[in-house]
């Protein structure tokens, strides 16, 4: 059996199928993310799991037990899985010290090493409404792993972080994954978010999970068109577009449309590629360049690391093989 196995999950929100049908399982310590356009039913999904939704058929079990909904138990929540909402709250006039010592089941050492993970020692003794944003978001996670979870469902927990914040509790994620006994499941809109944390990504859209797959598999092979613009931008050519790139390594006019990410398209000279483009714009991006290239009456986007090329010029284009996908 599987560290958590859900099977068949469905709910009804007033009377709209919100979360379809939906399964798969998760294995101890594998990372997974769970990402989809707002409204998709990543929150809904994710509240079954932990206990703290009512499913209206399927069930989740968690460590061969079935989670019990809230209707099903007095205090809704399922033993050993932690949850930490969008929309938390910390207790007004508490300090931080006595807020993480509610139902703390840890050591004084991992307690002390758990604060460290969490980059919160320095705060323990503010008051609560002492607090940034970020910090708050640091605390309410801290205030759940002494609980001891076996299981943490974390729902979006870098919106309306800033970057410098977002990096931070990114970092105390990635620690937390590594260091402790804990199994983490996370949800974002923003795929980008999580590319470099997960092992897996599901991706949902209408309450039904529409790709499953590594970052990787899921970011250079998507199945859809959705699922393509959820993880960045890209460049689909129709069939009919997609000729003037047949002849290029791995490029076939197989009657599909041509995906290609912009770090996909290469700028080589031209005796390495018959296709042709004029530079249309180059925008900075601070780590990379994006050179729009039109080719009649297309734009093709192209990014890479440097840029040696400005507006008017005429640019050759290629690809590699292992690139090379359609829709
Ligand atoms: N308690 C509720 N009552 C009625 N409708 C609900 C309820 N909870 C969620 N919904 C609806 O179910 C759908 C899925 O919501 P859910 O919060 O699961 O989506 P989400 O993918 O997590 O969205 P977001 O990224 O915006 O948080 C939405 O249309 C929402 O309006």
């Amino acid at each position: 059996m599987s560290f958590l196995t859900v099977s068949n999950l469905s709910k009804n929100q007033l009377g709209v199928p919100v979360v379809k049908d939906v399964s798969f399982t998760v294995e101890k310590f594998q990372k997974v993310a769970i990402a989809g356009e707002t409204g998709s039913g990543k929150s809904t999904l994710l509240k079954m799991i932990g206990g703290f939704v009512q499913p209206d058929a399927g069930k989740t079990a968690f460590e061969d037990v079935r989670v019990e909904g809230p209707l099903e138990v007095l205090i809704p929540g399922q033993p050993g899985i932690a949850y930490l909402s969008q929309h938390f709250e910390l207790r007004n006039n508490y300090r931080v010290e006595e807020i993480l010592s509610f139902n703390n089941k840890l050591t004084e050492e991992s307690t002390a090493e758990l604060f460290e993970l969490c980059q919160i020692t320095h705060l323990l003794k503010r008051k609560t409404d002492q607090l940034s944003g970020g910090e708050k978001q640091r605390i309410a996670l801290a205030r759940l792993l002494v609980t001891a979870p076996r299981l943490l469902l974390l729902d979006e927990p870098f919106s309306n972080l800033d970057l410098i914040h977002k990096y931070k509790l990114k970092e105390v994620i990635h620690d937390i994954s590594e260091n402790l006994d804990i199994t983490c499941m996370l949800i974002s809109h923003d795929p980008l978010d999580i590319l470099s944390w997960a092992d897996e990504l599901l991706i949902m859209k209408d309450g039904e999970i529409v790709q499953k797959g590594t970052p990787q598999q899921v970011y250079s092979q998507p199945v859809n068109e959705y699922v393509a613009g959820l993880l960045g931008p890209y460049n689909l050519l129709s069939p009919a577009k997609a000729k003037k790139f047949a002849g290029l390594p791995g490029v076939t006019a197989n009657g599909k449309s041509l995906f290609l990410r912009p770090e996909s398209i290469h700028l080589v000279s031209e005796n390495e590629s018959p296709v042709k483009g004029k530079v249309k714009h180059v925008h900075f991006y601070g780590s990379f360049y994006e050179t729009a290239v039109t080719m009649a009456k297309d734009t093709v986007l192209v990014r890479t690391a440097k840029s040696q090329v400005k507006k008017g010029d005429t640019v050759f284009l290629s690809t590699h093989p292992d690139e090379v996908w359609y829709l």
